[in-house]
């Protein structure tokens, strides 16, 4: 699937273990909401594996499709081919992100950078987008880098790397707006849509916050 830099702009990460309701529930208020991209991030204590992942995958991949937004995997290459994901998003331990293009034919290949040279690396192996964070303060991933806030961003913008960019880690409602003004292309969340007691809304408003600041 081709990748425009507009899909980044609210791009919802969860997995089951990130959910108080139904992961299935809490992507369709989600994408009620209006995200723009969703990966499933199946990690941590209690998530699925196996063939329990793979139907995890499918059901959330059909409410993508519904949807019409992107259906991104974490990590697992192998699941993301198996069922015709729209794309998979890789770390700097996982695989190269130029051989796993060569394995999911045409989709998205999103990588995680933390350094101009992680970011050259990834524009060279033909990364769709990069990620990079965590730009705030997060309790979701244990094993994040320093906070970076978006010292990053901003060297990368402007050494005019052009590639499309989303912000990660401890990204709220009231702290969005400031990832997008250092040059970022959207924002991307769990926890401030997954334990949101509204979840629809938070999409809603995490939407505006990123649209009324570009
Ligand atoms: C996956 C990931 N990578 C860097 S921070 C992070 C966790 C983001 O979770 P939250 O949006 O709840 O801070
Ligand atoms: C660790 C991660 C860093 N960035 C991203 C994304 F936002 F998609 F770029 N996803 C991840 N799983
Ligand atoms: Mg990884």
């Amino acid at each position: 699937m081709l990748m425009k830099r507009e899909q980044l702009a609210v791009y919802f990460i969860a997995g089951t273990p990130n959910c108080k309701r139904s992961i299935e529930e809490t992507l369709q208020a989600a994408i009620d909401g209006g995200i723009t991209m969703f990966q499933f991030r199946e990690k941590g204590k209690d998530a699925l594996a196996g063939s329990a992942k793979k139907e995890q995958a499918v059901r959330l991949q059909a409410l993508c499709r519904e949807a019409n937004i992107p259906f991104i995997v974490n990590d697992d290459i192998e699941l993301a081919v198996e069922i015709g994901a729209d794309g998979v998003h890789i770390g700097q331990e996982d695989e190269a992100a130029s051989s796993v293009r060569g394995k999911i034919n045409g989709g998205i290949v999103g990588v995680s950078v933390h350094t101009m040279d992680e970011a050259k690396k990834a524009i060279a192996d033909g990364a769709d987008y990069v990620g990079t964070g965590p730009i705030y303060q997060t309790g979701t991933k244990t094993d994040t880098g320093p906070v970076a806030g978006t010292a990053l961003i901003k060297t990368m913008r402007a050494q005019n790397l052009t590639i499309p960019i989303v912000g990660i880690g401890g990204i709220t409602i009231d702290n969005a707006a400031p990832v997008i003004a250092a040059g970022a292309d959207g924002v991307s969340v769990i926890s401030t849509i997954s334990l949101a007691d509204d979840v629809k809304q938070a999409a809603v408003e995490l939407k505006a916050a990123v649209e009324g600041s570009n």
